[in-house]
């Protein structure tokens, strides 16, 4: 059964050692506790934070090919509970913890405890207010008479009178601008002793975009008072930066005993922040701090373990009201005028008055192909996706795979980069190049085969080439685009930032980046962390980014496509802001809309049980 499991890859050799560890068995055969370990170690590689015992198909546990017949694991009347319970490594103390039908490694066990317990502690801190002061400035920020509630106005009134608060949303629902109208509100609520506030990102680029947009949005702000304006900051860093790493160590210099200084920690892309991050994040809190979310529930989950943004916002549904409690809707009532606040159901989720649902895309309006397919994926609508993408909406291309469409898709790639080409070879600035760069991105599911980055980034070079636009016999030819994939502390480099090479006044080639002031930085090839050629991008890579045309390529069923999930296939669509270019097979597409990925965790049980 071992063999069949290794084989097929379903386990490595290291999970079986520590599975033999645990349950102190030296060698085959082993019991069905040894092999529930394994089941476990399994959920753990695909980022599950536990093993639902209830998710479990226990005729094939493995998800073995069943081309082959499946060996039985476990006995029929296999009783996984007592089982596990009779282990030695099973109890409070032990690597293995239990908690209902859930598993766990003592570890993120350790973690989602943290995030329960800190969650709620700053949920129900008393928050000393001017009410009527706050009504004031809620009024003088969104002074809009419309008969519907303002979801702006309501998260930015349950940011305010909380210590903890989760702002989620679709792209272009305002998540940045209601921030930004926040933080006026509190500094002028606060305006003897303005607050620290700390903006961050998971990623240096978003944590660069976040700076924009904060500033963009403080140009929206007439009518506030130039003190107020003034303590509103504008530079956001990454979280790595703000919590401090100590170099060769996972530990942060930040922690319970020397927390961070701030009143008010403000994360972005809150999606993409893995349990462990955030664990240390929340750690890392002073008692005092507030600790704001924003982000999109919907968007991919984190590269590692978890799914927090998703399990925070799991009452969180499309087209319905939220489950405040009645104190909570009589409080936004008095705060944000009368209307109906709450679907009348009452929820046992302790954090239910503490997350807004901004549903509203102010980017994308009715007529919107982006928004509507945004839509469509994301409430499961394969019928309604496919006939926007033959609707020939304005702002959506598609392209199935027929004959020929490889060909095709390079040329119009190349074409699309040919731009910011020309602009290099005219000497334009490098904000230029960066600029007419950043309009168009190829994104794509897979990293390998014909699908995957390597073979387009490959080919889109071979065509420019070939078109006498990029010279490739130079290893770090001009023009070529970069993205960094590992942070770099010194150089003030980050996972995700992109360069472009460009000749210095020598004519040497040097990678050239947009710092957030809108200043270039250029550093000479050798001495770059490690990156990928960018002219195709994955789409996890790209979370965070937003592109005007973009362009997705997804593989047919046959080629990967079937390891496509919805929220990969959302991510993709909403990186577009005025354009996107889909190429696909409808099939592919219809199994990725009805292939949700939920990773398993505790968080929203264990917050409706305290
Ligand atoms: N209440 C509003 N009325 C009019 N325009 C708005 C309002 N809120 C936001 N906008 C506009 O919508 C656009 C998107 O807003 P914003 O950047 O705040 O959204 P977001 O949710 O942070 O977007 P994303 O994270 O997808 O970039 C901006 O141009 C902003 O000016």
């Amino acid at each position: 059964m071992l063999e069949v499991l290794l084989e097929q890859r379903k386990v490595r050799t290291v999970d079986v050692e520590l599975a033999a560890l645990l349950v102190d068995e030296q060698q085959p055969p082993y019991s069905e506790g040894f092999y529930i370990i394994l089941l476990l170690l399994k959920a753990m590689h695909e980022q599950h934070t536990c093993l639902d015992l209830h998710s479990v198909n226990w005729d094939n546990p493995f998800e073995l090919d069943t081309r082959a017949p499946v060996p039985a694991f476990f006995a029929p009347d296999f009783d996984a509970l007592g089982c596990l319970n009779a282990l030695p490594c099973t109890g409070a103390e032990k690597p293995l913890r239990i908690h209902g039908q859930r598993v766990y490694l003592a570890r993120y066990d350790g973690y989602e405890a943290q995030l329960t317990a800190r969650f709620l502690q700053l949920a129900k801190q008393p928050l000393e207010l001017d009410l009527p002061a706050l009504k004031a400035l809620l009024a003088h920020y969104f002074n809009n008479q419309n008969s519907e509630p303002d979801w702006q106005k309501v998260a930015c009134a349950l940011a305010a009178t909380s210590k903890f608060c989760v702002i989620t949303g679709g792209p272009g629902t305002g998540k940045t601008t209601t921030v930004t109208r926040l933080l006026a509100i509190l500094q002028s609520l606060y305006a003897q002793a303005p607050l620290h506030i700390e903006l961050v990102a998971p990623t240096g680029k978003a944590a660069a975009r976040l700076s924009e947009s904060i500033q963009g949005a403080k140009g929206g702000l007439a009518e506030t008072d130039q003190a107020v304006l003034e303590s509103i900051p504008e530079q956001a860093q990454t979280l790595h930066r703000l919590l401090g790493t100590v170099p060769m160590s996972n530990h942060f210099r930040h922690h319970r005993g020397n927390p961070v200084h701030a009143d008010l920690v403000i994360v972005d892309e809150a999606s993409m922040v893995d349990i462990s991050l955030m664990s240390k994040l929340v750690d890392a809190l002073a008692p005092h701090t507030r600790l704001i979310l924003l982000g999109d529930k919907d968007q991919l989950s984190s590269v590692d373990t978890g799914n927090i943004m998703a399990d925070i916002c799991s009452e969180c549904t499309l087209g319905q009201l939220p489950h405040y409690s009645n104190q909570r809707a009589e409080q936004l009532g008095y705060l944000c005028g009368e209307h109906s606040y709450h679907s009348g159901q009452q929820s046992p989720y302790a954090l239910t008055d503490h997350v807004a649902f901004l549903q509203h895309s102010y980017r994308f309006d009715g007529d919107s192909g982006i928004g509507q397919l945004a839509y469509a994926i994301n409430t499961a609508d394969s019928k309604k996706a496919r006939y926007l993408l033959q609707s020939r909406a304005s702002d959506i291309s598609y392209y199935p795979l027929d004959e020929g469409f490889y060909s095709a898709l390079i040329a119009r790639c190349a074409e699309q980069y040919s731009h910011y080409l020309a602009l290099i070879a005219v000497g334009a600035t490098p904000a230029q190049v960066h600029d007419a760069f950043a309009r168009f991105q190829l994104l794509a599911a897979l990293r390998e085969g014909p699908f995957g980055v390597h073979a387009l980034n490959q080919r889109i070079e071979h065509h420019l080439a070939q078109q006498g636009k990029i010279n490739v016999q130079q290893r770090f030819y001009i023009g070529m685009p970069l993205m960094i994939t590992q942070n770099d502390y010194q150089l003030n480099l980050f996972n995700g930032d992109i360069g472009i090479i460009m000749a210095d006044d020598n004519g040497e080639p040097q990678a050239v980046f947009m710092g957030a002031q809108g200043e270039a930085r250029a550093f000479y090839p050798g001495r770059l962390p490690q990156f990928d050629k960018v002219f195709a991008m994955t789409i996890h890579k790209s979370q965070g980014s937003e592109f005007a045309h973009t362009a997705m390529v997804l593989p047919p069923l046959h080629r990967g496509g079937q390891g496509l999930n919805r929220q990969l296939v959302y991510t993709g669509v909403t990186r577009a802001k005025a354009h996107i270019e889909l190429i696909c097979d409808a099939r592919t597409l219809a199994h990725a809309i009805a292939t949700p990925v939920r990773r398993a965790s505790g968080l929203y049980q264990r917050l409706c049980e305290c």
